[in-house]
């Protein structure tokens, strides 16, 4: 008997159950009865709206094939002169929604806060253990409770404060660039990495392989395996794949996870427990979490508090290390490569400071080319080239078009002349101070994301990387251990995030700072 005649003929549902054929069409026909029901709820939710334009879907797993996994942001910036500034699309199920303009992010997500503030859920963040992590957080009174927290140290009245511990950390890089100019790549890692962490637990690294900066930066390096945009699709539209027996044969993404999750508790915990520990002997070293813990009043219950204060303070390190450190390179392996721009740079710094003198922050204003260096790196070089996803909490309606509740992904558009030429100056004004528009100073830049969600570390981030940047130029000529490599660019391992890939430097000292070199 014929599949089809098993079906019309055994009414018997039992049986028809237990007829292996005819599963063969009955699974099809329920996904489908399934799917256009969910269509049909969609449109009435639309109420006849359109959806923004976008690429064509396949069934099932939406537009996932056309996404270019290792730089998705290709792949959208090419849907952008295609569809426009905001392209809808579904990936594996997945509503979402592409912003893809500095233009519409801003009328969005800064001046709809209230709904556009939100993260979409991932599997992923419990799995990787990152999940009570602030930027991973739903918009919601935990978030207000992390984001008031680390507002404490990182809002800019506080972080004018810490002047003289940004220059101090400037110079403990150029020290280490003059005593071992070899391992320099290394050594910024390292200072990066010292800053972030005495600025939330008051701690001081030790050595190379400091007990507590050396776990923080394998989970970094592991993350950044672990949360690669592909598995991310995958894992959500096979979420059973995070339950495969680690025995199983080939599973090397659950070891990954589990790698990453002891990784991202015992990160979390153990600098915590230090500082306790510190606060019972003696006076603690200034840092986020003693400020924290000495705070009364907090509005909630201790143990909540605890809890709270513990994964703010955790979310410093995953969120502010690796963004700052991969500027800072790219900003290195750019003058590597671009010794017209460091000779412009040092010689406003000879003429407006004297030979020398290593610059501090009362200097700032004086060298505007050094700060359009910056800008320059800030727009050429945006490590988070998505930001974070966003997710909206409702519905929304915006230029004709019907914005689902879900996931939002952001990608600035290139608004500059000749976007891939590094060219600082077109920061100046054609008398050589510095452009003042919204969105053109180091901490407005949307390499920091926008509205309620932007980076809070953003005027550590910028105050760091000023002390560093103007150090190092002060100091030192640095040009690439070979000179072919001033042919070519600053090259990337792309990924969630893009890390430029180092090459051999030398760093010279100039004229009257060897001895200021030696003396750090
Ligand atoms: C050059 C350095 C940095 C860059 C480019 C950067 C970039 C970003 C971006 C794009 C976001 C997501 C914004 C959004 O969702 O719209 C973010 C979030 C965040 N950043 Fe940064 N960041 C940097 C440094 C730092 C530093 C130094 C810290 C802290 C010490 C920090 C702490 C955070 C935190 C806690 C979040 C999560 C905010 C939330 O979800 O509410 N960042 N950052």
């Amino acid at each position: 008997m014929s599949t089809a005649a098993h079906i019309l003929n055994y009414l018997n549902p039992i049986e028809l159950c237990l007829s292996p054929k005819a599963w063969v069409f009955l699974v099809p026909a329920l996904f489908l009865a399934y799917h256009s029901a969910r269509e049909r709820l969609f449109l009435r939710r639309r109420g006849g709206l359109p959806l923004p334009p976008g690429p064509p879907g396949l069934l099932m797993l939406g537009s996932i094939l056309s996404i270019n996994f290792s730089q998705p942001y290709l792949t959208f910036s090419e849907w952008k002169a295609r569809y426009g500034d905001i392209v809808y699309c579904s990936l594996v199920g997945t509503p979402a929604v592409i912003i893809n303009s500095e233009r519409v992010a801003r009328e969005l997500i800064e001046k709809r806060s209230q709904i556009y503030s939100d993260r979409p859920r991932m599997s992923n963040d419990a799995y990787l253990g990152v999940a009570s992590y602030t930027s991973q957080l739903p918009y919601g009174a935990e978030w207000k409770v992390h984001s008031r927290m680390l507002q404490k140290i990182l809002k800019p009245e506080a972080v004018k404060t810490r002047h003289s511990s940004h220059i101090y950390q400037s110079h403990q890089l150029l020290a280490s660039l003059y005593k071992d100019p070899k391992s320099w790549d290394e050594h910024l890692r390292q200072t990066t990495a010292a800053s972030v962490i005495k600025l939330t637990y008051g701690y001081e690294i030790k050595a190379e392989a400091d007990p507590f900066c050396q776990p923080m930066i394998e989970f970094i390096d592991l993350l950044r395996i672990s949360m690669n945009p592909f598995r991310a699709v995958i894992f959500s539209a096979f979420p059973l794949l995070q339950k495969v027996p680690l025995w199983v044969p080939g599973t090397y993404w659950q070891r990954d996870a589990q790698q990453t999750r002891q990784l991202a508790y015992r990160n979390r915990d153990q600098p915590f427990d230090w500082v306790l520990n510190q606060i019972v002997r003696t006076t603690p070293p200034s840092s986020l979490v003693s400020e924290l813990l000495h705070e009364e009043d907090s509005g909630i219950d201790d143990e909540g508090r605890l809890y709270a204060i513990k994964n703010a303070a955790g979310s410093m390190f995953t969120a502010g290390f690796e963004t700052t450190y991969t500027t800072l390179l790219a900003f290195f392996l750019t003058m590597a490569i671009h010794p017209e721009v460091q000779i412009r740079a040092q010689s406003e710094m000879d003429v407006r400071l004297g030979k020398g003198v290593l610059p501090s922050f009362e200097d700032r204003d004086k060298l505007p080319y050094v700060d359009a260096i910056l800008r320059e790196i800030m727009r050429m070089y945006v490590m988070l080239p998505l930001a974070l996803p966003h997710a909206t909490t409702s519905d929304d309606i915006y230029e004709g078009y019907f914005i689902p509740k879900g996931k939002l992904m952001l990608r600035e558009d290139p608004r500059w002349t000749n976007p891939e030429v590094f060219d600082p100056s077109r920061h100046l004004t054609t008398s050589g101070n510095l452009v003042s528009k919204v969105g053109t100073e180091i901490s407005g830049s949307p390499a920091f994301g926008f509205g309620r969600r932007k980076c809070p570390g953003r005027f550590v981030a910028e105050n760091t990387l000023w002390a560093a940047v103007a150090s190092a130029l002060a100091a030192f000529k640095i040009f690439p251990a070979d000179e072919g490599r001033k042919r070519g660019g600053v090259e990337f391992r792309e990924g969630v995030a893009r890390v430029p890939i180092s090459f051999p430097c030398v760093f010279e000292p100039r004229e009257g700072y060897r001895s200021v070199l030696a003396d750090l």
